[in-house]
């Protein structure tokens, strides 16, 4: 970048790497700061995306780059949403027109991207277990090289935050703990540490006082030791009136703050403390979400925190025209089950209206809990919700249900306990990436005693299985489904025991077990393999793990067996059925379809099944390769 900035109108296009911003002037900043919020809205109102987060870390990453050197210093994003602003300012700009879509730039932190990112996981509560152990490394390897964290209110409220706390606290690390305090994970952060924090927030920067009580006493003289010891004491007396915060000092933490974290100036003085102060230290920045964007702003929901596609810039009105989606269905019977069930109580994790559970909250506030990001909480609240004869209904995305396995394994279904867990984005979701494919719970939960996993095809299944699972009080339940819009209905033909027999081809050629969302996909495939001449039955087993009976009856009347599920293969429900067979003595060969186990890259739902080869295209043609390498077996007439 020239010594002298260009034009204030052309700041941004400037800046291609952290250090054009050190040459910046105060003034340059906050012209700078508004460009940043002008492009975020212009690129993500055309892609989707985390507006809300990112306009209200702005002035707060430009601190950070100018006070820090990253890469040598590591910048870390708790849950990472809120990286675009670091992104603009490490030379990504360019790739803000493909954000979140196949090829483009990841909604998160990515390493392939750039030398500035490290996590690339978008689970919440996990960047400060990772800067204790970097700190660590750099303390252990002699690297004069600081780690910064930065953690949303939200992310503070998962454990994971506070055991990394108790660990951090008890080093001498260079480790600077930035709180983005927003004082809102979707909705307003719930909780007694989100009540402490608004404590504090609510409170005058006693920074501030601090400063002007320094200036004045450095107008006198410099004295030395007393000046000091003045200096402490009113500090102390001006923390303890104004600013209670024993919390994390009684951890061993020093803590800076509150800081307006729109503030740029104050939000440098405070990381420049802090980075001097060589150790571990909280700064506490009071920002607020969807900052300089009037219908963030004025989101009541959720201050725009995750537009899912292109939205109004003038209203932050999504374009698309609604649909009806999985989760309002689930939504919507909850509350009737609700409403005959005085039993049924529902926990989410910070995401009420995300996971549909925002109705019962409305409807039943006396009977909703959000116990804030804290899955593994909410697993084994549920347990002692259901020790205390309820029936909890426990709604979270899929993928965030994986870090409470052993709370689900050992504190629920050890207890054999009545709780039903919904399972909202199961299976591939796509813009956001690996970490929040809904791929593994089929697998990884299939394995749980006494648990029972439902897959509904489509709406009607949904609400009937749903019932059936709250129905279920002696072990634990999961009901789960993908994202977006729900399928049509697909009535069934017959139904075998617990399995629906949705279409009969006139052999028993091909037995087709096709696992909730993947029905539609398994029809267009019958179709196909009819066309080969096949004879082609497609069932859907509806209860898919543990698998059911009669589905080996009916695979010993087909002479081939081929299983489709939008979850990983290895484990899954296909293996399980396969295991059946075995079990069952029955012979017929079976062929699974099913997510490969893998971190497979972003894109859109359709693009990332057809990259793996889940079309009806590609699986018929694979069907039918498979099925003549049988030949004698399956004879096509
Ligand atoms: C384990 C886990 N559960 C739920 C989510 C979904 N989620 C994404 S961002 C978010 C809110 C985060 O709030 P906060 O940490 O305060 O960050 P902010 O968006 O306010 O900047 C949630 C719940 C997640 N990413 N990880
Ligand atoms: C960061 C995070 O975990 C959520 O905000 C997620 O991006 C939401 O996903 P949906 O858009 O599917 O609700
Ligand atoms: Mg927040």
């Amino acid at each position: 970048m020239s010594d002298s900035p260009s034009t204030p109108a052309g700041l941004l296009s400037s800046i291609t790497e952290p250090g054009d911003l050190k040459r910046l002037t105060a003034e340059q900043l906050i012209l700078l700061a508004a460009e940043i919020r002008d492009f975020l809205v212009a690129k993500v109102s055309r892609t989707g995306g985390h507006l809300g987060p990112n306009l209200g870390v702005v002035e707060m990453t430009l601190a950070m780059h100018r006070v820090f050197d990253s890469p040598r210093d590591k910048i870390l994003f708790d849950t990472g949403h809120q990286a675009y602003v670091h992104k603009i300012v490490t030379g990504r700009q360019d790739g803000f027109d493909l954000l979140r879509q196949r090829g483009g730039l990841t909604g998160y932190p990515s390493q392939a991207e750039s030398e500035h990112d490290l996590i690339e996981n978008s689970h919440a509560s996990t960047a400060l277990s990772y800067a204790d152990g970097l700190a660590k490394a750099f303390t252990l390897r002699g690297e004069d090289r600081h780690v910064v964290a930065v953690v949303g209110d939200g992310a503070l409220t998962g454990g994971m935050c506070w055991e990394a706390l108790n660990n951090i606290a008890a080093t001498r690390n260079r480790l600077v703990i930035v709180v983005n305090d927003n004082g809102r994970s979707y909705a307003p952060t719930i909780g007694g540490l989100a009540d402490h924090l608004s404590t504090l927030r609510l409170n005058p920067g006693y920074e501030k006082v601090l400063d002007l009580v320094k200036d004045a006493l450095g107008q006198t003289p410099v004295v030395g030791k007393p000046v000091f010891e003045v200096l402490h004491a009113v500090k102390k007396g001006i923390k303890d009136a104004i600013s209670p915060q024993p919390m994390f000092e009684d951890l061993g933490l020093k803590y800076i703050g509150p800081v307006d974290g729109h503030d740029q100036q104050a939000m440098e003085s405070a990381l420049r403390r802090a980075k001097g102060f060589n150790a571990p230290v909280i700064v506490h920045a009071v920002t607020r979400k969807g900052y300089g964007y009037r219908p963030a702003e004025q989101d009541e929901a959720d201050c725009l925190h995750g537009p899912g596609s292109a939205f109004d810039v003038e209203t932050g009105k999504l374009l698309a025209a609604p649909t009806l989606k999985w989760t309002k269905v689930f939504s919507e019977e909850l509350v009737r089950i609700a409403d005959e069930r005085p039993d049924i109580v529902g926990i989410t994790a910070a995401m009420a209206e995300p996971t549909g559970i925002a109705a019962l909250a409305k409807k039943y506030p006396e009977r909703t809990y959000d116990v804030g990001i804290a899955e593994q909480h909410a697993a084994t609240s549920a347990a002692g919700l259901a020790m205390g004869g309820l029936h909890p209904v426990v709604a979270v995305y899929a993928t965030f249900l994986n870090r409470a396995f052993d709370q689900v394994l050992l504190d629920v279904a050890m207890h054999r306990l009545p709780v039903t867990f919904v399972l909202d984005r199961a299976g591939i979701t796509g813009p956001d990436g690996p970490s929040h494919y809904g791929m593994w719970d089929m697998s990884v939960f299939g394995v749980v005693p006494g648990l029972r996993i439902a897959a509904p095809r489509d709406a009607a299944t949904l609400r009937e299985e749903l019932r059936e699972a709250v129905a279920v009080d002696d072990g634990p339940t999961i009901v789960r489904f993908p994202t977006g819009s729900v399928a049509p209905d697909t009535p069934a033909l017959r139904r075998v025991g617990q399995v629906d027999v949705l279409r009969e081809g006139d052999r028993e050629d091909i037995l087709l077990v096709a696992v909730g969302s993947f029905v539609g996909l398994a029809l267009d495939t019958a179709e196909r393999l009819t066309e080969q001449g096949y004879g082609v039955t497609v069932v859907d087993p509806r209860w898919v793990r543990p698998v059911p009976i009669e589905l080996t009856g009916l695979a010993a009347q087909h002479r081939a067996v081929v299983t489709l599920e939008d979850g990983v293969r290895t484990g899954g429900v296909g293996d399980a059925v396969a295991s059946a067979l075995r079990d069952a003595g029955v012979a017929t060969p079976l062929r699974d379809f099913g997510v490969p186990a893998g971190f497979h890259p972003h894109g859109s739902r359709a693009e990332i099944l057809t990259a793996l080869g889940l079309t009806a295209q590609d699986i018929a043609r694979d069907v039918t390769e498979w099925a003549s390498s049988l030949e004698a077996s399956i004879p096509v007439t």
